[in-house]
This record gives structure tokens, sequence and C-alpha cells, in this order.
């Protein structure tokens, strides 16, 4: 199903992320994608970043032709597009939802059939470095998750879970991201702090974030031990170090992680 035509519905954020990182994977072409989105804003900037890339405020009957409805709205409005795709097409057409907490059970009620995949992306897709899993409905056929898969392997890395894993996986990488640049504005606050400039700040920061972050995945090694090979017995980063683990920095990233994954639970 690689040249599937797909209607995203909802061109915000997560739907510019990944239709972004399609497109500049070559997984999709313009012509395969249509937005659907009521937003002058969000039609304004389709028409900017995306000019060949099909644009509507609603769905409509063209839309039936497509192969694919990725719905890209906030959960509260799954129930109400799913059922407007429930009246425009029957079940040869897969429906994929990206929506958190939203259930495949409740995708199945509101589309009518059980040709459904739920997705939790994050929005690094846009740039290629995403992380994504997917979990798939009894309707689902095998070239479907093989589509699904490749169209995430290109703009990231993508797992297959269960989807009693969905709201975790939505509390730690779906989430993430936002932990992360908080990380990256504070860590560059304190370069400010202590005497760098600004912008200097922000490119220490931030490189420094995604080298540690490549060196982990590269060398296999355990973050602990790339910790310890950082701090000098009576150095620098040991007296950091000390400060971090006053301050409780891993009870609130754990926290964190397991407040997003109960309220991913909630939104269902
Ligand atoms: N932002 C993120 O990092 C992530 C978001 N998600 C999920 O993605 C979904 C969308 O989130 P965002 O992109 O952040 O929200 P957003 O608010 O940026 O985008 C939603 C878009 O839907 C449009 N919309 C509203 N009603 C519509 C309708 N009836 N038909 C078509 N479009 C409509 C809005 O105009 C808006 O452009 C949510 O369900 C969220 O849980 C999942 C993973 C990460
Ligand atoms: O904050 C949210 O609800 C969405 C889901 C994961 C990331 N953003």
């Amino acid at each position: 199903m690689k040249k599937a035509t797909v209607v995203v519905i909802g061109g915000g954020q997560m739907g510019r992320a990944l239709v972004g990182g399609m497109l500049a994977s070559g997984f999709a072409a313009a012509e395969q994608i249509t937005i659907v989105d009521p937003s002058p804003d969000s039609r304004q900037w389709w028409a900017s970043q995306h000019p060949t890339v099909g644009f509507r405020d609603r769905l409509g009957g063209d839309d039936a032709q497509a192969d694919i409805f990725l719905l890209a709205v906030k959960p509260h409005l799954v129930p109400q597009v799913a059922a407007e795709i429930a009246g425009l097409v029957d079940q040869t057409k897969l429906v994929i939802s990206i929506a958190a907490g939203v259930s495949l059970q409740t995708l199945c009620e509101h589309v009518g059939h059980e040709r459904v995949i739920r997705v939790m992306p994050n929005t690094p897709s846009l740039v290629g470095a995403g992380a994504s899993a997917f979990c798939v409905g009894p309707g689902a056929t095998e070239e479907d998750c093989r589509w699904i898969e490749q169209a995430l392997a290109g703009i990231g890395t993508v797992a297959r879970v269960a989807e009693s894993q969905m709201d975790a996986v939505t509390g730690l990488s779906g989430s993430g991201p936002a932990y992360i640049c908080l990380v990256i504005e504070a860590l560059a606050d304190g370069g400010v702090l202590a005497g760098l400039p600004r912008q200097l700040a922000m490119t220490l920061a931030a490189q420094t974030v995604m080298g540690t972050a490549k060196m982990v995945m590269e060398s296999g090694r355990h973050p602990g031990e790339l910790k310890d090979a950082v701090a000098s017995p009576g150095g620098t980063t040991i007296a950091a170090l000390k400060v971090l683990e006053e301050r409780g920095l891993r009870a609130a990233l754990i926290n964190a992680v397991e407040t997003s994954a109960r309220r991913s639970g909630e939104l269902g």
C-alpha cells in the first residue's frame, strides 16, 4: 500500500510533524495527501509550507476515494470525526488515530468497523527523529501493519505494542519532547546565569542533549556508566549531580511519566 492516498483529519502540530516527516523521508508524495481542517490559520500554514498538499475545510465526497483516514484531532473530537468518516466510507478503508487515550474499541464503535490502528507518535517525527508505537484493531490487515510500520520507520523508531502499553508510551515518548525542551531551556538558562550569551548557551544545551542520546543509543552502554565517565573524583560534575539528587530530578521525571500515562487513560 506504499502509494496509498491518505486524508489527514487535523492539520495541527502533530499532523504537521507526521506529514512533514513522511514527505521529507520520501515515504509519501504531496499528491497522495489531503489535509482536512476547518481552521483558517491551519489553511495558511499548509499553503505556505506545503502548497502542493491538498487542503479542505471539511470532509467531502472526493475524500471517499482515499485509502486511509488518519485522525489527528484532539481526543474529544475523535467520536464526531470518526462518525463523519463512517457516513462517508465503508470497511475497505483503514482508519488510524493518533489521539491520546482513545482506545481501539472506542474507535471501532464510532467508525463502525474494526479495521483500525492506534498510534502514539511524537513531534520529533518532523525532523526524522520521532519515537512511535502502535497497536492494531482486529480488522487491520498485514498490509495495513506494514504500511504504518514503514510510514513511521521513515520518520524515526517504531515499535508494535499491546494496547495496554499505549498509555505508558504516551507518558514517556508522546509527552517526552516537552520534558526535554524544558530541560534544554533550563540548561541554557544555567549557562546564561554562568555568563554565556543566550544563543551559545542554547546551542550547547541542545547539542549536549542530542549528543548524549546518540551516545546512549549507539554505544549500548548503560546511562549510569556513561554518567560515571563524566564525573571526576572531587570534580565539577559530581558536585552538580549531588544538587540534582537533592532536588529530586529522578523522582520528578518518574512521576511526570506516570502522571502523563494516567492522564492518557483518563482521556479515553
Ligand atoms: N502534539 C503532540 O506532541 C502529540 C499529539 N498527539 C495527539 O494528536 C492529536 C492532535 O494534537 P495536536 O496536533 O497537538 O493538536 P492541534 O490543536 O495542534 O491540532 C488539531 C487540529 O485539528 C483541527 N480540527 C479541529 N476540529 C476539526 C475537525 N472537525 N476536523 C478536522 N480538523 C479539525 C484544528 O483546527 C487543529 O489544527 C491529539 O489527539 C493528541 O492527543 C499525539 C502525540 C503527540
Ligand atoms: O499533551 C497531549 O495530550 C498530547 C499527547 C501526547 C503529547 N501531546
